[in-house]
């Protein structure tokens, strides 16, 4: 049982072919995270399955699901007078002892009165998962959730959501570029440059010459992430062979990784 399902999803934006029948799935309690190159698809993508991009192909939610989303960038303006209260009870109000006990919950006690646009950037995101997680989801949609965050902000940031995941068993798809702390945190890794290139364990994927490819390799891995440093056609109709790439399930075995392009 799958909480949530993409079979065939391809996505374009004008003329440009952006996800190219992408298959993948996020299993009740799983933590899934997708890493790829700048432009390669993954807000496209979270996107899609959130139903907010015209898409084709099949996306299937298990009935009922709750989504908590977190998107990349949020609209504000900073000019508006926004309490941290008024912001969590939008759309939906929630009773102000459920509001504090969230904020503490994600480490920010007490902080409903701040005015949102006078957060620090780790202060915004643990009261954006706050507002997410008040609706009591199935599965967290975090688009690239510690942006902006020092490194040590980061690995907190992960370590909150393992947490989480643990107290409450929702399950978690996000997009990350911080590499070695996503490698610890996450239960199943989608590399993602247009198409699935291969998917599995952390420790699995980050030995995969896709992976690679893409990422270089030990602790020039994250620097080439951002570098956009790899060895082949970043193009989605990649020159190289994809003869075998669509006809299989992408979703790998928990201990293997599918080699697909
Ligand atoms: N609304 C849009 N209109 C036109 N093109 C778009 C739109 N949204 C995204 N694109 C293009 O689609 C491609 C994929 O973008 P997307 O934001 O999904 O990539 P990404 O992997 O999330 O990138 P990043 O790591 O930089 O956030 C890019 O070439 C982008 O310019």
């Amino acid at each position: 049982m799958t909480l949530i399902e993409a079979k065939g999803l391809t996505v374009r934006h004008g003329a440009q072919l952006v996800l190219d029948k992408v298959d993948m799935s996020v299993a009740p309690g799983e933590i899934v995270t997708i890493v790829g190159p700048n432009g390669s698809g993954k807000t496209s993508l979270l996107r899609a399955l959130l139903g907010l991009i015209q898409s084709k192909g099949k996306v299937t939610r298990k009935a009922g699901l709750v989504i908590g989303y977190v998107p990349q960038k949020l609209a504000l303006d900073p000019t508006l007078p926004l309490p941290v209260r008024t912001f969590l009870n939008l759309p939906k109000s929630h009773k102000p002892d459920q509001i504090s006990a969230m904020l503490g919950r994600v480490g920010v006690p007490g902080i409903e009165a701040r005015q949102v646009a006078e957060l620090s950037g780790g202060q915004l995101q643990r009261v954006l998962l706050a507002r997410a997680l008040l609706e009591n989801p199935d599965i967290l949609i975090l688009d690239e959730p510690t942006q902006g965050l020092d490194q040590m902000g980061e690995a907190g940031f992960y370590r909150l959501i393992e947490d989480v995941r643990r107290d409450t068993g929702v399950a978690v798809l996000m997009v990350s570029h911080d590499l070695h702390v996503v490698m610890s945190a996450s239960d199943r890794v989608i590399c993602l440059n247009g198409h699935v290139c291969c998917e599995g364990k952390p420790q699995v994927v980050q030995n995969a010459p896709e992976y690679r490819a893409l990422f270089g390799h030990g602790t020039q891995g994250a620097l080439a992430l951002y570098q956009h440093a790899h060895d082949h056609d970043h193009d989605h109709n990649c020159t190289h062979d994809h003869s075998h790439e669509h006809s299989q399930e992408h979703r790998a075995p928990q201990d293997e990784v599918e080699h697909a392009g």
